[in-house]
């Protein structure tokens, strides 16, 4: 499978560098359009290509699958994530799924702390406050928030993301505890200097923030539901950068309104774009619109991760990204 007659067909519009690079080594059809394609563009792609370059905004499911044409013999997602691809059908169908761990790791774990210092500092609120002209001047009492060193921060899901985490918390003098599918080998549990909880219920129920870095699978799909939510102190602090479907986003507004959770930061939302109502109104949440990755070196590096999968698969060898159904 040589590349430049491998058709390659990209959902959604990339970085300007990487759609170049796609150009110069395949035969390549970009979007030409910011918009997401529908479910016929979708098939109509899936029915042209060897390759499938989608994103997250694309659901591939078994429906969508079994309209796929012959020809496609791999989906390079450009994104981590790959919660929106049935992984297991595809590979029933010979299709090999690849994906682009690492290179948003920093920029998301730098996105996790960001929101865990707004939420705990009150920066949503203080921002209001700085652009509206009810801000008086300072005053000893106001806008009060909490001293971030010495609080217990609890990360649910010790993967890439959930490492270089734990490593910005120790500077910020944050005494790190985890939860994983896994326990870390312990020289990687020593040098993070993290404390290892086996029961997620009882590390949820002693932390003051917690932070959720597992990826969405039929295993985690509300993981944090209503009675687990409950067991946080009414004065924690909850951060999701990983998939909103991990957190009962309807069970968790309601707890932020009755103050039983103090705060939350989010960037991701059960349904997508379509963010709870309540949620919205809430001064002590902190939304981002899915933005943990968006950095443009970590968008190109994505791109750069998704041509290396292509070229490696191209090549008659197995992608270095390669997503199998048992690692989910
Ligand atoms: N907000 C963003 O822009 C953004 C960017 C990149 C990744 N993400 C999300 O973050 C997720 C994590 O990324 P990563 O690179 O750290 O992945 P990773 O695979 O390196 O780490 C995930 C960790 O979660 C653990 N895990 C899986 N199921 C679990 C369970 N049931 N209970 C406890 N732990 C469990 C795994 O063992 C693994 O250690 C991705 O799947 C993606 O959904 C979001
Ligand atoms: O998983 C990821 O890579 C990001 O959330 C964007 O898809």
């Amino acid at each position: 499978m040589p590349g430049k007659h491998l058709t390659v067909v990209v959902t959604r519009q990339l970085p300007e560098q990487v759609e170049t690079r796609l150009k110069e080594l395949f035969d390549v059809q970009l979007r030409d359009t910011d918009a997401p394609m529908t479910p016929e563009e979708l098939v109509e792609a899936m029915q042209s290509a060897d390759v499938l370059v989608p994103t997250i905004t694309d659901q591939i499911d078994a429906k969508i699958l079994a309209r796929a044409g012959d020809k496609l013999k791999l989906i390079a997602n450009y994104g981590a994530g790959v919660d929106h691809i049935d992984v297991a059908t595809a590979r029933q169908r010979g299709i090999h799924v690849s994906n682009t761990p690492g290179v948003m790791t920093d920029d998301t774990a730098d996105m996790v702390m960001a929101l865990i210092l707004g939420v705990t500092r009150r920066m949503g609120e203080g921002i209001k406050l700085a652009q509206s002209e009810t801000w008086q001047g300072w005053t000893p009492t106001a806008m009060m928030g909490g001293r971030i060193k010495g609080r217990r921060l609890g990360i649910l899901g010790m993967g890439r993301i959930g490492q270089a985490v734990a490593k910005r918390a120790a500077a910020f003098g944050l005494q790190v505890h985890y939860h994983n599918r896994r326990r870390l080998r312990p020289e990687v549990e020593e040098a993070l200097d993290a404390t290892y909880w086996e029961s997620l219920d009882q590390m949820v129920a002693r932390m003051d923030i917690l932070s959720i870095n597992c990826p969405h699978t039929p295993s985690t799909f509300h993981l944090m539901n209503a009675r687990r939510l409950k067991l946080m102190k009414p004065s924690a602090v909850i951060v999701n950068t990983s998939r909103g479907e991990v957190i009962d986003e309807n069970a968790l507004t309601r707890m932020l309104r009755a103050g039983e959770i103090a705060g939350a930061g989010l960037d991701v939302f059960e349904r997508g774009h379509l963010i709870n109502p309540r949620l919205k109104e809430l001064p002590n949440a902190i939304l981002l619109p899915h933005m943990g990755s968006a950095t443009l070196e970590g968008r190109v590096e994505m791109g750069e991760k998704v041509i290396l999968n292509i070229k490696t698969f191209a090549d008659g060898h197995r992608p270095p990204d390669l997503v199998v159904p048992s690692m989910l």
